[in-house]
C-alpha cells in the first residue's frame, strides 16, 4: 500500500512558470510541471470522480477543463482592520485603476478583482497569465508591490479555497485555538488575525503545530509577521498531540481547531502539474488512516461547545467524507456537522456526499469494491498487492451503514470551475454541551483497532509543497527511535542519529521580574505597572536574560510553566520584545535593550505618551534615506530632543499626513536607535525599501556606508545625502518578514545587522 511519488524532492510547484514551454518527459519529475494541457490526462483519475458524482454529468467538461488552465494569481490583504483597510485602499484606489485598459498584442487583461465571498473584499484575484504580468509595464509594477509587501507580510499570496477553513471557525478573541497542522501557516496567519483583529489585547491563544520539524520553522517565520503573545509553535504528530496542563489540575481544552490535513493534494492539480501523472485512487486510501487519526485526536481536545475544522485540498470522498463520517462514529452522540449554508453567501459550494465507490490499484488500474469485506476477499484470492495482506485499505474508507444519518452533507466542496479555484473540502464540526443518548446497536467505530498508517506515503499542500514523510506513522518513527537508542547503546550511533535522540530546541524560562535588566528595561522606557514584566521569556534554561526577550499572554504562560519543555517540544512562543545590544561600549548605554519591531505594538500598550517621540515625514524621510544619519540633519523640537538624549533606543511614532514628497495614511510607530551622533531605524532593511515604496513612492533608502575602521567598528559611518524623489501614499506599521511564495527558506530575524548595529551604536 501507499505508492511512493519517487524522485520528487523540494518544492513540486517550483518550475511551475515554465509550465507550457515544454512537453513532459519521463525522466524527472519536475518536468511533468510543464506538461502541456493536450497531455494532462489520467483515465483512472477522470473514470474514478466520474464514479464518485461529485460532479453533475453536464458539469464534467468544464471541470476538467479547467483542470489544465493555470491557477490565478491570488493573495489576502493581512494585518489589523485599520492596516488592512489602508492597504486594501492602495490597491483599489491606485493599482486597480492603473491596470485598466491593458492590452498585451491585442488581448485586453483585466486588473485584480476583489474576491466576491471573501469578507470586507479583503482577498483579490489576478487572473491574467504570470507571462503577461511579468511583460506589461502596469502589471510589472503591480507585482513589484505584491511581492515588497507579500515580503513584509502585508499580503499573503494563498491559494484562494484555502482562505475558507479560517473564515467558518468564527474565532473570537478569548479563544483557545490548536492549529493542528499548519505549516507553512497562511491559515494559521488568518487565525492569528482574528485573534486579534485590532491589535490591542488578545486573551486568547494559538497552538500551532506541525510534524515536519522543517516546517516548524517555516511556521515561525511566515508567523513573525503578525507577531502575537498568545503564539505557541509546537512540533508533533498530531495523531498522538499530548495532553497539555494548565496547572491545578486543569488540563487544556480547545474552543478551535483546525485539521487542516496531509492530503494527496488533487484539489491542486491547477498548480501540481505532476499530479497527472502520478494519480491514484490508493493516495486517497493511503492517507484516510492518519487524516481520520487526527481528527479523532482533535475531538478528544475539544471543549463541550467547542468547534472543529476539518479540511483538506483533495475531492477524494476516501479522504474527506469516508473520514469525516468514520470520526463521527468513533465518538457518537458528541459531535454534529454545523450547517454553514448562510456563512459566506457569495461563496459557491457543493454539499457533502453519502455514498461513494471505493477503488484499489493492484495493477495501475481502478479496481471498485461494493464493500469491505469483498475487497478483502479479493486480497486474500491474491488479486490485490501482497502487502495488503497485512494492512491493506481500511474498512473507514468505505460508507458506513449510518451514511445519510450524519448530516455529511452539510460539508462543503468547493470545485474549480464554479469560481475558477482549486479544488477543496471544508467541514465544521461542533461538539455538543451534552451528548445525546445512542443506541446499543449504533454503528460504531473504535479507532484503536484500526490499522496503522501507511509508510512512505506522501501528501502535498495547497502551495505545491511535498509535506508528508514518514512522520505519518507513529510506529515508523517508535521503530526508527528503537533502532537509533539501540545503536546508542552499542556505541555505534552516528552524530546525526545521536542528535535526532534528542529534542533540539533550547529550554524556555521566565526572567525573574526583579531582574537588573528587565528593571533597566522598565527605567528606561518608563513602562507602566501594567507592563507584564512577570511574563518575560528567555531560551535557556535559568531565566538568563542574554540576547533577546519574548513576552507571552497569561494562558501561553500558563502553558509554559506546567508542562516540561521537552514534552511540550515547543518551537517558539510569544512575541520576541526586547534584543540586547551588543558593543563594546555597552557600559555607555542606559539600557542595553532595544524593543523589537516585531514586539513594538504588545510593548507601547505599556509606554507611557511621553516616551513616544512624534516626528513627521521629514524626519521619517532622512531615517530612510540613510542608513546612519547624522543627528545634525533633523530639525526642529526632535532635534532638541535628541542633543539632550542619551544613546539608547528610542520609540518614534510617525504622524500621519503629506510632506517631505511623502503620504502615510495611518500613523506609524518604529524604533529607532539613538547613537552619540547619528540615528538608525531599527527595522530590517527589506521592509525600509518596501515603507519607502508605499510612503515615497520609490526605494530611496541608500546602502550601508562603508565604515571607516572595520574592525574596531567604533567609528562614525560616512553618510551622503539624496535629493527628494515623487509622492504617493500610505503607511502603517509593518512586522518584518520574508515572502510567502520563499517561505521554505530559513526564518529571517534579522532587523538591523549586527555590523550595522554595532556601527549604529558607535557612532
Ligand atoms: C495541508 S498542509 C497544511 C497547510 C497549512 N495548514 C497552511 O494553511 O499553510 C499539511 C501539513 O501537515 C503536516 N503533517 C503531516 N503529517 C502530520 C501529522 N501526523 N501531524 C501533524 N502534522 C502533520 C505536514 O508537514 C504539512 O505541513
Amino acid at each position: 500500500m501507499g505508492r511512493k511519488h519517487n524522485g520528487r524532492g523540494g518544492q513540486a510547484g517550483k518550475h511551475n512558470d515554465r509550465r507550457n514551454r515544454t512537453k513532459p518527459q519521463r525522466g524527472g519529475a519536475n518536468d511533468w510541471n510543464n506538461i502541456v494541457p493536450e497531455n494532462m490526462q489520467n483515465a483512472n483519475f477522470e473514470e474514478y470522480y466520474k464514479a464518485q458524482n461529485i460532479v453533475p454529468e453536464d458539469e464534467w467538461d468544464s471541470f476538467l477543463n479547467i483542470l489544465k488552465e493555470e491557477l490565478p494569481t491570488t493573495f489576502r490583504v493581512t494585518g489589523s482592520r485599520a492596516h488592512a483597510s489602508v492597504i486594501n485602499g492602495l490597491i483599489k484606489d491606485t493599482y486597480v485603476p492603473s491596470m485598466q485598459d491593458c492590452e498585451v498584442d491585442g488581448v485586453k487583461y483585466d486588473p485584480p478583482n476583489a474576491i466576491g465571498w471573501y469578507p470586507e473584499g479583503l482577498a483579490w484575484e489576478l487572473s491574467a497569465p504570470k507571462r503577461i504580468v511579468r511583460k506589461q509595464p502596469a502589471f510589472k509594477s503591480f507585482q513589484r508591490f505584491l511581492v515588497g509587501e507579500t515580503e513584509v507580510g502585508n499580503l499573503s499570496r494563498q491559494e484562494a479555497v484555502s482562505m475558507i477553513p479560517p473564515l467558518l471557525m468564527d474565532v473570537e478573541p478569548h479563544h483557545r485555538c490548536l492549529d493542528m497542522c499548519a505549516a507553512p501557516g497562511s491559515k494559521t496567519a488568518q487565525i492569528i488575525e482574528a485573534l486579534n483583529p485590532h491589535h490591542t489585547e488578545s486573551t486568547g491563544m494559538l497552538i500551532a503545530n506541525d510534524a515536519d520539524y522543517k516546517r516548524t520553522h517555516m511556521l515561525v517565520h511566515q508567523t513573525g509577521r503578525m507577531p502575537s503573545k498568545g503564539l505557541v509553535v509546537t512540533n508533533f504528530d498530531a495523531t498522538m498531540f499530548p495532553n497539555i496542563s494548565l496547572g491545578g489540575g486543569e488540563t487544556l481544552k480547545f474552543d478551535r481547531i483546525l485539521g487542516d490535513v496531509p492530503c494527496s493534494g488533487d484539489g491542486t492539480m491547477r498548480k501540481n502539474r505532476e499530479i497527472w501523472r502520478k494519480w491514484s485512487p490508493m493516495d486517497g486510501n493511503s492517507l484516510h488512516i492518519v487524516q481520520l487519526r487526527i481528527l479523532d485526536r482533535a475531538m478528544n481536545m475539544l471543549k463541550p461547545g467547542g468547534r472543529l475544522v476539518y479540511s483538506t485540498c483533495s475531492f477524494n470522498p476516501a479522504e474527506n467524507e469516508a473520514v469525516v463520517a468514520a470520526a463521527l462514529n468513533a465518538h457518537p452522540g458528541e459531535y454534529s456537522i454545523v450547517d454553514v449554508s448562510d456563512k459566506l453567501p457569495n461563496l459557491k459550494r457543493r454539499p457533502g456526499i453519502t455514498t461513494w465507490k471505493v477503488a484499489s490499484h493492484p495493477d495501475g488500474k481502478n479496481v471498485y469494491h461494493e464493500t469491505y469485506e469483498a475487497y478483502r476477499a479479493a486480497v486474500e484470492a491474491g488479486e490485490e498487492r501482497d502487502k495488503d495482506k497485512d494492512k491493506g485499505i481500511p474498512k473507514t474508507v468505505w460508507p458506513p451503514a449510518n451514511a445519510t444519518e450524519l448530516g455529511l452533507e452539510r460539508s462543503l466542496r468547493l470545485l474549480p470551475h464554479d469560481q475558477n479555484t482549486g479544488g477543496f473540502f471544508v467541514c465544521v464540526l461542533e461538539k455538543k454541551l451534552k451528548p445525546d443518548a445512542v443506541a446499543a446497536d449504533a454503528v460504531r467505530v473504535n479507532i484503536d483497532e484500526l490499522p496503522e498508517a501507511d509508510e512512505g506515503v506522501e501528501a502535498i499542500d495547497d502551495k505545491g509543497t511535498l509535506s508528508l514523510k514518514r512522520q505519518l506513522s507513529p510506529s515508523v518513527e517508535a521503530a526508527e527511535v528503537a533502532a537509533k537508542k539501540a545503536k546508542l547503546e552499542a556505541g555505534t550511533a552516528t552524530k546525526r542519529e545521536k542528535r535526532d535522540l534528542a529534542f533540539r530546541e533550547d529550554p524556555f524560562s521566565f526572567v525573574d521580574p526583579a531582574h537588573d535588566e528587565v528593571q533597566s528595561i522598565v527605567n528606561w522606557f518608563q513602562l507602566k505597572d501594567s507592563f507584564p514584566r512577570d511574563k518575560l521569556l528567555v531560551r535557556n534554561e535559568y531565566g538568563n536574560p542574554l540576547r533577546t526577550m519574548y513576552i507571552v499572554n497569561d494562558v501561553v504562560k500558563a502553558v509554559i510553566s506546567n508542562n516540561d519543555y521537552t514534552r511540550l517540544r515547543m518551537i517558539s512562543a510569544g512575541v520576541k520584545a526586547f534584543v540586547r545590544q551588543d558593543s563594546q561600549k555597552r557600559d555607555e548605554i542606559g539600557c542595553k535593550w532595544r524593543v523589537s519591531s516585531a514586539g513594538i505594538l504588545e510593548v507601547l500598550q505599556d509606554v507611557p505618551e511621553s516616551k513616544v517621540h512624534t516626528v513627521g515625514l521629514d524626519s521619517f524621510r532622512t531615517l530612510t534615506e540613510e542608513m546612519y544619519p547624522p543627528i545634525d540633519k533633523f530639525t526642529g523640537a526632535f532635534k532638541e530632543l535628541l542633543d539632550k538624549s542619551e544613546v539608547g533606543n528610542m520609540l518614534i511614532k510617525v504622524e500621519a499626513g503629506e510632506g517631505a514628497g511623502g503620504k502615510l495614511d495611518l500613523p506609524m510607530y518604529l524604533p529607532v536607535w539613538k547613537a552619540k551622533n547619528s540615528m538608525s531605524l531599527l527595522i530590517d532593511k527589506k521592509e525600509k525599501s518596501v515603507l519607502s515604496e508605499r510612503v515615497f513612492g520609490a526605494d530611496i533608502c541608500k546602502p550601508a556606508p562603508p565604515r571607516k575602521d572595520d574592525a574596531s567598528g567604533l567609528n562614525t559611518p560616512e553618510v551622503k545625502t539624496e535629493g527628494n524623489t515623487p509622492a504617493v501614499n500610505t503607511e502603517v506599521n509593518t512586522p518584518v518578514g520574508e515572502g510567502e511564495e520563499d517561505a521554505e527558506g530559513e526564518a529571517v530575524e534579522e532587523e538591523v545587522g549586527e555590523d550595522e548595529e554595532e556601527a549604529a551604536l558607535n557612532s
